[in-house]
Protein backbone atom coordinates (compact mmCIF):
# COMPACT_ATOMS: atom_id res chain seq x y z
CA UNK A 1 0.00 0.00 0.00
CA UNK A 2 0.79 3.23 -0.91
CA UNK A 3 1.61 6.03 2.07
CA UNK A 4 0.93 8.71 0.21
CA UNK A 5 -2.27 8.79 -2.91
CA UNK A 6 -2.83 11.34 -4.80
CA UNK A 7 -5.53 11.25 -7.27
CA UNK A 8 -6.95 13.61 -10.06
CA UNK A 9 -6.09 16.28 -7.55
CA UNK A 10 -7.18 19.78 -8.79
CA UNK A 11 -7.32 23.31 -7.35
CA UNK A 12 -9.01 26.03 -8.83
CA UNK A 13 -8.79 29.89 -7.76
CA UNK A 14 -11.46 32.05 -8.33
CA UNK A 15 -10.54 35.83 -8.85
CA UNK A 16 -13.24 38.78 -9.20
CA UNK A 17 -12.55 40.19 -12.46
CA UNK A 18 -13.03 44.52 -12.10
CA UNK A 19 -14.57 45.72 -15.07
CA UNK A 20 -13.18 49.64 -15.49
CA UNK A 21 -14.06 52.52 -14.36
CA UNK A 22 -17.31 53.81 -11.01
CA UNK A 23 -20.24 52.27 -13.33
CA UNK A 24 -17.84 49.02 -13.45
CA UNK A 25 -16.87 49.04 -10.00
CA UNK A 26 -20.67 49.03 -8.89
CA UNK A 27 -21.57 46.14 -11.12
CA UNK A 28 -18.72 43.74 -10.12
CA UNK A 29 -20.40 44.89 -6.54
CA UNK A 30 -24.02 43.94 -7.48
CA UNK A 31 -23.06 41.15 -9.72
CA UNK A 32 -19.42 40.39 -9.45
CA UNK A 33 -17.95 38.19 -12.61
CA UNK A 34 -15.63 35.73 -11.82
CA UNK A 35 -12.35 33.86 -13.41
CA UNK A 36 -11.10 30.26 -12.90
CA UNK A 37 -7.20 29.87 -12.01
CA UNK A 38 -6.42 26.79 -12.33
CA UNK A 39 -3.52 26.03 -9.99
CA UNK A 40 -3.28 22.51 -9.95
CA UNK A 41 -4.43 20.28 -12.71
CA UNK A 42 -5.26 16.52 -12.53
CA UNK A 43 -2.30 15.71 -10.66
CA UNK A 44 -2.37 11.57 -9.78
CA UNK A 45 0.67 10.03 -8.15
CA UNK A 46 1.43 7.61 -5.29
CA UNK A 47 4.54 7.09 -3.00
CA UNK A 48 5.36 4.19 -1.41
CA UNK A 49 6.60 4.34 1.99
CA UNK A 50 9.86 5.14 2.59
CA UNK A 51 10.81 6.95 -0.30
CA UNK A 52 12.01 10.53 -0.86
CA UNK A 53 9.91 11.83 -3.48
CA UNK A 54 11.79 15.10 -5.24
CA UNK A 55 9.09 17.87 -5.77
CA UNK A 56 9.94 20.30 -8.26
CA UNK A 57 8.78 22.47 -10.76
CA UNK A 58 9.75 26.55 -11.54
CA UNK A 59 7.87 29.51 -9.75
CA UNK A 60 4.37 29.62 -9.43
CA UNK A 61 4.26 25.80 -10.60
CA UNK A 62 1.41 25.12 -8.55
CA UNK A 63 4.13 23.40 -5.63
CA UNK A 64 2.51 25.12 -2.65
CA UNK A 65 -0.35 25.03 -3.78
CA UNK A 66 -0.24 20.91 -3.69
CA UNK A 67 1.66 21.01 -0.59
CA UNK A 68 -1.43 22.52 1.38
CA UNK A 69 -3.91 20.05 0.11
CA UNK A 70 -1.97 17.30 0.79
CA UNK A 71 -1.32 18.92 4.49
CA UNK A 72 -4.64 19.30 4.49
CA UNK A 73 -4.85 23.11 4.63
CA UNK A 74 -6.61 23.88 1.44
CA UNK A 75 -9.32 21.74 -0.02
CA UNK A 76 -9.16 20.47 -3.24
CA UNK A 77 -11.53 21.77 -5.70
CA UNK A 78 -12.01 18.19 -7.33
CA UNK A 79 -10.17 14.65 -6.54
CA UNK A 80 -8.80 13.63 -3.49
CA UNK A 81 -5.08 12.68 -1.44
CA UNK A 82 -5.07 10.04 1.33
CA UNK A 83 -2.23 9.91 3.02
CA UNK A 84 -1.57 7.00 5.69
CA UNK A 85 -5.02 5.50 5.01
CA UNK A 86 -6.72 9.15 5.83
CA UNK A 87 -8.06 12.35 4.08
CA UNK A 88 -6.46 15.32 5.19
CA UNK A 89 -9.35 17.38 4.93
CA UNK A 90 -12.05 15.14 6.49
CA UNK A 91 -9.62 14.15 9.78
CA UNK A 92 -7.44 16.60 10.61
CA UNK A 93 -6.78 16.14 14.32
CA UNK A 94 -5.83 12.83 13.92
CA UNK A 95 -4.10 13.52 10.25
CA UNK A 96 -1.78 15.99 11.68
CA UNK A 97 -0.34 13.16 14.10
CA UNK A 98 0.87 11.45 10.97
CA UNK A 99 2.54 14.67 9.76
CA UNK A 100 5.68 16.74 9.71
CA UNK A 101 5.89 20.13 8.43
CA UNK A 102 8.70 22.13 7.69
CA UNK A 103 9.14 25.71 5.68
CA UNK A 104 12.54 26.38 5.13
CA UNK A 105 11.85 30.23 4.84
CA UNK A 106 9.65 30.33 7.80
CA UNK A 107 10.14 29.13 11.42
CA UNK A 108 7.21 26.74 13.74
CA UNK A 109 9.60 27.98 16.79
CA UNK A 110 9.23 30.40 19.41
CA UNK A 111 11.21 32.69 18.66
CA UNK A 112 12.69 34.34 22.95
CA UNK A 113 11.92 30.71 24.03
CA UNK A 114 15.55 28.48 24.36
CA UNK A 115 14.91 25.16 22.07
CA UNK A 116 14.55 23.02 24.86
CA UNK A 117 11.51 24.31 25.80
CA UNK A 118 9.93 24.64 22.71
CA UNK A 119 10.44 20.97 22.64
CA UNK A 120 8.53 20.37 26.32
CA UNK A 121 5.99 22.66 24.33
CA UNK A 122 5.42 20.63 21.53
CA UNK A 123 5.94 17.17 23.44
CA UNK A 124 2.79 18.39 25.55
CA UNK A 125 0.56 19.27 22.35
CA UNK A 126 1.69 16.04 20.65
CA UNK A 127 1.43 14.14 23.69
CA UNK A 128 4.26 12.71 23.11
CA UNK A 129 4.77 9.97 26.49
CA UNK A 130 7.84 10.96 28.38
CA UNK A 131 9.98 7.59 27.79
CA UNK A 132 9.38 8.37 23.65
CA UNK A 133 10.25 11.82 24.24
CA UNK A 134 13.63 11.33 25.97
CA UNK A 135 14.46 8.44 23.55
CA UNK A 136 12.98 10.17 20.66
CA UNK A 137 15.25 13.26 21.79
CA UNK A 138 18.39 11.47 22.21
CA UNK A 139 17.83 10.56 18.05
CA UNK A 140 17.57 13.63 16.80
CA UNK A 141 20.49 15.24 19.19
CA UNK A 142 22.89 12.66 17.40
CA UNK A 143 21.60 13.24 14.55
CA UNK A 144 20.78 16.88 14.20
CA UNK A 145 23.48 17.83 16.22
CA UNK A 146 21.46 20.36 18.57
CA UNK A 147 23.64 20.17 21.84
CA UNK A 148 25.40 23.28 21.29
CA UNK A 149 22.67 25.50 20.98
CA UNK A 150 19.57 23.49 22.67
CA UNK A 151 19.52 26.14 26.16
CA UNK A 152 19.61 29.46 23.45
CA UNK A 153 16.60 31.50 22.63
CA UNK A 154 15.31 30.50 19.40
CA UNK A 155 16.14 34.24 18.11
CA UNK A 156 19.44 34.03 18.59
CA UNK A 157 20.63 30.56 16.45
CA UNK A 158 22.15 30.94 13.24
CA UNK A 159 20.08 30.07 9.92
CA UNK A 160 21.84 26.45 9.59
CA UNK A 161 21.17 25.73 13.49
CA UNK A 162 17.43 26.83 13.22
CA UNK A 163 16.98 25.15 10.35
CA UNK A 164 18.21 21.53 12.17
CA UNK A 165 16.32 22.84 14.78
CA UNK A 166 12.99 23.24 13.00
CA UNK A 167 13.53 19.76 11.00
CA UNK A 168 13.67 18.23 14.82
CA UNK A 169 10.56 20.54 16.15
CA UNK A 170 8.70 18.31 13.04
CA UNK A 171 10.03 14.54 14.05
CA UNK A 172 9.47 15.21 17.84
CA UNK A 173 6.24 13.43 17.23
CA UNK A 174 7.92 10.26 15.00
CA UNK A 175 5.32 11.54 12.04
CA UNK A 176 5.00 8.36 9.32
CA UNK A 177 5.24 11.59 6.69
CA UNK A 178 7.36 14.55 6.34
CA UNK A 179 6.99 17.58 4.16
CA UNK A 180 10.09 19.67 3.52
CA UNK A 181 9.89 22.62 1.79
CA UNK A 182 13.24 24.38 0.79
CA UNK A 183 15.60 23.10 3.60
CA UNK A 184 18.63 23.89 2.40
CA UNK A 185 17.71 27.62 1.16
CA UNK A 186 20.35 29.82 1.96
CA UNK A 187 22.63 28.06 3.78
CA UNK A 188 26.54 27.67 3.17
CA UNK A 189 27.50 24.44 1.51
CA UNK A 190 28.70 22.56 4.71
CA UNK A 191 25.51 23.13 6.24
CA UNK A 192 23.54 22.16 3.54
CA UNK A 193 25.68 19.05 3.26
CA UNK A 194 24.75 18.52 7.17
CA UNK A 195 21.27 18.81 6.73
CA UNK A 196 20.98 16.09 3.83
CA UNK A 197 22.89 14.02 5.64
CA UNK A 198 20.59 14.17 8.28
CA UNK A 199 17.51 14.43 6.57
CA UNK A 200 19.12 10.17 4.37
CA UNK A 201 19.73 9.25 7.89
CA UNK A 202 16.28 9.99 9.56
CA UNK A 203 14.71 8.48 6.27
CA UNK A 204 16.76 5.58 6.51
CA UNK A 205 16.75 4.82 10.24
CA UNK A 206 12.93 5.27 10.23
CA UNK A 207 11.65 4.69 6.94
CA UNK A 208 9.73 7.96 7.23
CA UNK A 209 8.30 8.71 3.90
CA UNK A 210 9.65 12.33 2.34
CA UNK A 211 8.15 15.06 -0.05
CA UNK A 212 11.03 17.24 -0.35
CA UNK A 213 10.28 20.59 -2.21
CA UNK A 214 13.44 22.68 -3.64
CA UNK A 215 15.05 24.77 -5.72
CA UNK A 216 18.04 23.13 -4.88
CA UNK A 217 19.53 20.78 -7.70
CA UNK A 218 21.70 19.17 -5.29
CA UNK A 219 19.32 18.48 -2.38
CA UNK A 220 17.89 16.27 -5.17
CA UNK A 221 20.60 14.87 -7.04
CA UNK A 222 21.41 13.59 -3.31
CA UNK A 223 18.46 12.59 -1.68
CA UNK A 224 15.59 11.59 -3.92
CA UNK A 225 15.76 8.79 -6.14
CA UNK A 226 12.69 9.54 -8.06
CA UNK A 227 11.22 13.28 -9.22
CA UNK A 228 7.80 14.81 -10.27
CA UNK A 229 8.00 17.50 -12.07
CA UNK A 230 5.27 20.16 -12.43
CA UNK A 231 4.60 22.67 -14.47
CA UNK A 232 1.65 25.14 -14.77
CA UNK A 233 0.03 22.97 -12.16
CA UNK A 234 0.23 20.03 -14.41
CA UNK A 235 3.04 16.93 -14.33
CA UNK A 236 5.55 16.69 -16.95
CA UNK A 237 7.79 14.47 -15.52
CA UNK A 238 7.38 11.40 -13.01
CA UNK A 239 10.89 9.54 -12.76
CA UNK A 240 14.42 8.74 -11.86
CA UNK A 241 16.83 11.06 -12.30
CA UNK A 242 18.68 8.70 -14.60
CA UNK A 243 15.21 9.13 -16.91
CA UNK A 244 15.26 12.72 -16.51
CA UNK A 245 18.72 12.79 -17.53
CA UNK A 246 18.05 9.96 -20.80
CA UNK A 247 14.64 12.00 -21.53
CA UNK A 248 16.08 15.85 -21.83
CA UNK A 249 19.85 15.31 -21.09
CA UNK A 250 21.42 15.87 -24.75
CA UNK A 251 24.00 18.20 -23.05
CA UNK A 252 27.21 16.74 -22.76
CA UNK A 253 30.61 18.41 -21.39
CA UNK A 254 33.93 17.73 -22.79
CA UNK A 255 37.10 18.71 -20.22
CA UNK A 256 40.27 19.72 -22.81
CA UNK A 257 43.00 19.76 -20.93
CA UNK A 258 45.89 21.98 -23.09
CA UNK A 259 49.33 21.70 -23.02
CA UNK A 260 49.94 25.51 -23.07
CA UNK A 261 46.90 27.68 -21.69
CA UNK A 262 47.47 30.27 -24.10
CA UNK A 263 46.65 27.97 -27.02
CA UNK A 264 42.64 28.34 -25.93
CA UNK A 265 42.81 31.43 -28.34
CA UNK A 266 43.06 29.23 -31.16
CA UNK A 267 40.09 27.45 -30.52
CA UNK A 268 36.88 28.48 -32.73
CA UNK A 269 33.84 26.29 -32.81
CA UNK A 270 31.44 28.40 -34.52
CA UNK A 271 30.85 26.20 -37.55
CA UNK A 272 28.97 24.54 -34.65
CA UNK A 273 27.07 27.61 -33.87
CA UNK A 274 24.76 28.21 -30.93
CA UNK A 275 24.66 24.32 -29.89
CA UNK A 276 28.22 24.64 -28.51
CA UNK A 277 29.98 27.02 -25.75
CA UNK A 278 33.17 25.92 -23.92
CA UNK A 279 35.10 28.49 -20.75
CA UNK A 280 38.43 28.51 -20.11
CA UNK A 281 39.90 28.17 -16.77
CA UNK A 282 44.13 28.19 -17.31
CA UNK A 283 44.93 25.08 -19.28
CA UNK A 284 41.41 23.64 -19.25
CA UNK A 285 38.80 23.89 -21.32
CA UNK A 286 35.19 22.66 -20.76
CA UNK A 287 33.14 22.88 -24.20
CA UNK A 288 29.31 22.11 -23.39
CA UNK A 289 27.25 21.29 -26.50
CA UNK A 290 23.84 19.64 -27.36
CA UNK A 291 24.78 16.22 -28.53
CA UNK A 292 21.96 15.51 -30.51
CA UNK A 293 22.96 18.34 -32.55
CA UNK A 294 26.22 18.30 -32.16
CA UNK A 295 28.59 14.65 -32.07
CA UNK A 296 31.24 14.13 -29.44
CA UNK A 297 33.68 12.96 -31.75
CA UNK A 298 33.14 16.07 -33.89
CA UNK A 299 34.07 18.58 -30.94
CA UNK A 300 37.10 16.24 -30.24
CA UNK A 301 38.23 16.21 -33.65
CA UNK A 302 37.65 20.03 -33.89
CA UNK A 303 39.20 20.49 -30.63
CA UNK A 304 42.31 18.44 -31.75
CA UNK A 305 42.91 20.17 -34.93
CA UNK A 306 43.09 23.51 -33.42
CA UNK A 307 45.23 22.67 -29.85
CA UNK A 308 47.51 20.41 -28.69
CA UNK A 309 45.64 18.58 -26.42
CA UNK A 310 47.05 16.62 -22.83
CA UNK A 311 44.23 15.10 -21.64
CA UNK A 312 40.23 14.67 -21.89
CA UNK A 313 37.69 13.75 -19.99
CA UNK A 314 33.81 13.22 -21.02
CA UNK A 315 30.85 14.18 -18.67
CA UNK A 316 27.12 14.00 -18.57
CA UNK A 317 24.99 17.01 -18.40
CA UNK A 318 24.20 17.10 -14.21
CA UNK A 319 20.90 17.54 -12.98
CA UNK A 320 20.63 21.59 -12.50
CA UNK A 321 21.83 21.95 -16.75
CA UNK A 322 18.97 19.47 -17.68
CA UNK A 323 16.35 21.03 -15.34
CA UNK A 324 17.11 25.12 -16.06
CA UNK A 325 16.78 23.80 -19.83
CA UNK A 326 13.55 22.46 -19.25
CA UNK A 327 12.13 25.50 -17.20
CA UNK A 328 14.04 27.52 -20.18
CA UNK A 329 12.52 25.95 -22.90
CA UNK A 330 8.45 25.72 -21.22
CA UNK A 331 9.12 29.47 -20.25
CA UNK A 332 9.99 30.41 -24.16
CA UNK A 333 6.88 28.23 -25.03
CA UNK A 334 4.48 30.13 -22.72
CA UNK A 335 5.78 33.45 -23.90
N1 LIG B 1 -4.90 31.96 -2.74
C1 LIG B 1 -4.65 32.13 -4.05
N2 LIG B 1 -5.50 32.82 -4.82
C2 LIG B 1 -5.28 32.98 -6.14
N3 LIG B 1 -4.21 32.48 -6.79
C3 LIG B 1 -3.32 31.76 -6.07
C4 LIG B 1 -3.49 31.55 -4.66
N4 LIG B 1 -2.43 30.81 -4.22
C5 LIG B 1 -1.64 30.59 -5.29
N5 LIG B 1 -2.16 31.14 -6.40
C6 LIG B 1 -1.60 31.08 -7.78
O1 LIG B 1 -1.45 29.72 -8.13
C7 LIG B 1 -0.23 29.51 -8.87
C8 LIG B 1 0.61 28.45 -8.19
O2 LIG B 1 1.15 28.98 -6.99
P1 LIG B 1 2.06 28.12 -5.98
O3 LIG B 1 2.36 29.00 -4.83
O4 LIG B 1 1.41 26.82 -5.71
O5 LIG B 1 3.37 27.91 -6.86
P2 LIG B 1 4.79 27.29 -6.42
O6 LIG B 1 5.12 26.25 -7.43
O7 LIG B 1 4.78 26.87 -5.02
O8 LIG B 1 5.76 28.52 -6.63
P3 LIG B 1 7.10 28.95 -5.79
O9 LIG B 1 8.18 28.03 -6.23
O10 LIG B 1 7.32 30.36 -6.28
O11 LIG B 1 6.77 28.87 -4.34
C9 LIG B 1 0.44 30.88 -8.97
O12 LIG B 1 0.16 31.43 -10.23
C10 LIG B 1 -0.20 31.68 -7.84
O13 LIG B 1 -0.26 33.05 -8.20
Amino acid sequence: MSMIEVSNLTKDFRKTIKSPGLVGAFKSLIKPKYETFEAVKNLSFEVPKGEILGFIGANGAGKSTTIKMLTGILTPTSGYCRINDKIPQEDRQNYVKDIGVVFGQRTQLWWDLPLRETYSVLKEIYNVPDKNFYKRMDFLNEVLDLNDFITSPVRTLSLGQRMRADIAASLLHNPKVLFLDEPTIGLDVSVKDKIRHAIEQINQEEQTTIILTTHDLGDIELLCNRVFMIDHGQEVFDGTIKQLKNRFGHIREIEFELVNAEDANRLNFSQFGSAIEYSQNEKNVRVKFDSSKVSVPDVIRLTLSQVDVQDISVKDADIEDIVRRIFRKEAAEHD
